[in-house]
């Protein structure tokens, strides 16, 4: 399961004009902007407690702390054409983590950007094994995994009759083993009577036998097999998180056992990232008691049209996608699928990918004109087949989704500044700019954003664009402007989905943590830029040039707002309440932006 949402090198966006203004739209852009992002956080569900014991801003803040492996209500059963999966044993709410798990044989890691490939991994495990440190529980957990043998095969069957208790048990196991010495000291046992025991337990109350099964050596052709069929791996670290442990952001790549249990869906219910060996598993939709859990394995593929989704998990995984996204793609009239495949044609051409790229000053506005021109067009027919064909709002974002790169190289387009970038350019993200602060349409990442999260809610791309969202909000209008309450709204709920159940402060460090990292750089700063940019001339350079200055990230994310929807993450309320009461509270303390503006010190 290799997944990893790369931000384009250079960043998402350009610059367009000094000043605000509100740019006229075209239809197509209405339309795309009427995407507003839903946050119905919880709506009448009723929620349990957390189960977990996790201490969110400990996981998130000290490498040192260790929760444990953790199994939420789910349970491993056979799912009708795609082996075994997850299955929620109750209601579980989003924001909520439903597995939390460690690395066999640990995670392979390198420098930022590294491209860590399952074989990769497969190298690693073969060479800890010949170490003698891959032991037989670990053994046993790999040979639990699927491994690609045919449905009948005894393989197979062994992985079908596999239950969730077999992975606990070997987690039992483990920790038997390691409080055994302690325990049999002065009883006359010693450590091997002790382990024995251990083992003994280690097969009882399921079908399978973990100590048989992890006895034999892996080969090195099963490990690759296994290792390409349930790896996780990203070419970055967690961006807030690993900040905050003070780690490096890294590449990692790694077979977390209880993760890779867990089947594919183009638009799934949950989002998956590591802190630092761990692997969080955390619900970004509401999962029904019985609904099954999902998770994508195709990173920025989630965002191809169908047949191009579909070719792709055939080669990787062997199979044909059914979920329900791709049922729906697969329904809509011949002329839908064909706009849709014609504006990710026309978004794919060479330019259009350079832009994607940012190569630094290599772009203008009018040099791109024919492009813009044909991605836009290409944008309008998909939005007309989509009305003509009367398709349910679900559906249409799900094609929006299939076709992002057009939504994305327009809006790309129209946010680069008439007269060329010039020298070192103002691309998003390009080192060197001068040009201070020209904001344009917060709208236009606010539509990504909701394109996004259809299809991969609390990933680091839809993170990054509901904060490219709220900055741009915060340049142009008063903080308690309607549309900043929203965005912010909007930001930290898609930070909440992911970061789940943290304090406000912690919550408050991750975004800040989120905006400081170099990805981000070049437009992402929650400071008043009017005010910044009478009392800091220079600031505009600083953010370009990859400089972060603490304390600057955090004056939007104003106390009561933030306040308000971290106590969300941590309590079973709706997200929009407790933001419509956290924007009252602002306008009525602080009626004015620049009062607003204060808490941070910027
Ligand atoms: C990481 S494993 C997932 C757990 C696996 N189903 C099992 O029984 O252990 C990946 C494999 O599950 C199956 N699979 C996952 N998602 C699927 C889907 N949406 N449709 C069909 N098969 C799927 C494929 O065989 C894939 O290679």
């Amino acid at each position: 399961m290799q997944q990893c949402w790369r931000i384009p090198a250079g960043g998402v966006f350009g610059r367009a004009e000094t000043g605000h203004r509100r740019p006229s739209r075209s239809p197509a852009l209405q339309a795309f902007a009427k995407l507003k992002y839903k946050a119905n956080i919880a709506q009448n569900h009723s929620r349990k407690s957390a189960w977990t014991n996790i201490d969110y801003d400990r996981l998130y803040t000290q490498p040192s702390y260790n929760p444990g492996r953790q199994l939420g209500s789910v349970k491993l059963q056979p799912i009708p054409g795609r082996g075994r999966g997850l299955v929620a044993q109750r209601d579980i709410p989003l924001a909520e983590t439903v597995l939390l798990s460690e690395a066999v044989g640990g995670v392979l890691s390198g420098p930022e950007g590294t491209e860590l490939r399952p074989q990769h991994l497969a190298d690693h495990l073969a060479a800890l094994q010949r170490a003698g440190a891959l032991g037989q529980p670990d053994r046993a957990r790999l040979r639990l995994l699927y491994d690609g043998s045919a449905a009948d095969s005894p393989m197979a069957l062994r992985n079908r009759a596999a239950s969730l208790d077999d992975f606990r048990k070997l987690e039992d196991k483990l920790r038997r083993v390691a409080e055994a010495p302690k325990k049999a000291k002065g009883k006359g046992f010693g450590a091997p009577a002790a382990a024995a025991a251990a083992g003994a337990a280690g097969q009882a109350g399921s079908g399978i036998d973990t100590v048989t099964l992890g006895e034999a050596p892996l080969e090195g052709e099963e490990l690759s097999r296994l290792a390409s069929l349930n790896a996780w791996g990203n070419s970055f670290g967690e961006l807030g998180a690993s900040a905050l442990r003070g780690e490096a952001s890294e590449a990692v790549i790694g077979i977390w056992p209880e993760f890779a249990l867990v089947n594919h869906a183009c638009a799934p219910n949950t989002t998956a990232f590591a802190v630092g060996q761990r692997l969080l598993l955390q619900a970004v939709r509401d999962i029904p008691r019985g609904g099954e859990v999902t998770t994508s394995y195709l990173a920025e593929m989630a965002l191809a049209p169908l047949e191009r989704r579909r070719e792709w998990l055939r080669g990787a995984y062997g199979f044909e996608c059914a979920c329900e996204r791709c049922t729906a793609e697969a329904s809509v009239p011949p002329a839908v699928s064909a706009a849709v495949d014609a504006a990710y044609a026309a978004a794919s051409s060479e330019e259009a990918r350079a832009l994607a790229g940012q190569a630094a000053g290599r772009s203008d506005r009018g040099a791109l004109a024919p492009l813009e021109a044909a991605v836009a067009a290409a944008v309008e027919a998909l939005e007309e087949a989509m009305q003509e064909a009367g398709l349910e709002e679900q559906l249409r974002a799900w094609l929006r989704a299939s076709a992002y790169n057009a939504y994305y190289t327009r809006a790309a387009i129209r946010d680069l500044p008439e007269g060329g970038a010039g020298p070192g350019g103002l691309l998003f993200g390009s080192r060197g700019a001068t040009a201070k602060a020209p904001f344009s349409d917060p709208e236009v990442p606010a539509g990504l954003a909701a394109v996004v999260s259809e299809v991969a809610a609390g990933s680091d791309l839809h993170l990054f664009l509901t904060l490219e969202a709220l900055s741009r909000s915060a340049e142009a209008f008063p903080r308690d402007d309607p549309r900043v309450v929203e965005a912010t709204k909007t930001c930290l709920h898609a930070h909440i989905l992911r970061y789940g159940r943290t304090s406000d402060d912690v919550l408050k460090q991750l975004v800040q943590a989120r905006i400081a990292h170099p990805h981000y750089l070049g437009r992402i700063s929650l400071a008043s830029s009017q005010q910044q940019q009478q009392q800091e001339p220079d600031s505009s350079n600083a953010q370009q040039s990859g400089q972060s200055r603490p304390g600057d990230a955090g004056s939007l994310v104003s106390e009561p707002l933030l306040g308000s929807a971290a106590w969300v993450a941590a309590s079973p309320v709706q997200l929009r309440d407790a933001a419509a009461a956290a924007a009252a509270e602002l306008a009525a303390g602080m009626g004015t932006g620049q009062a607003a503006a204060a808490p941070g010190g910027v």
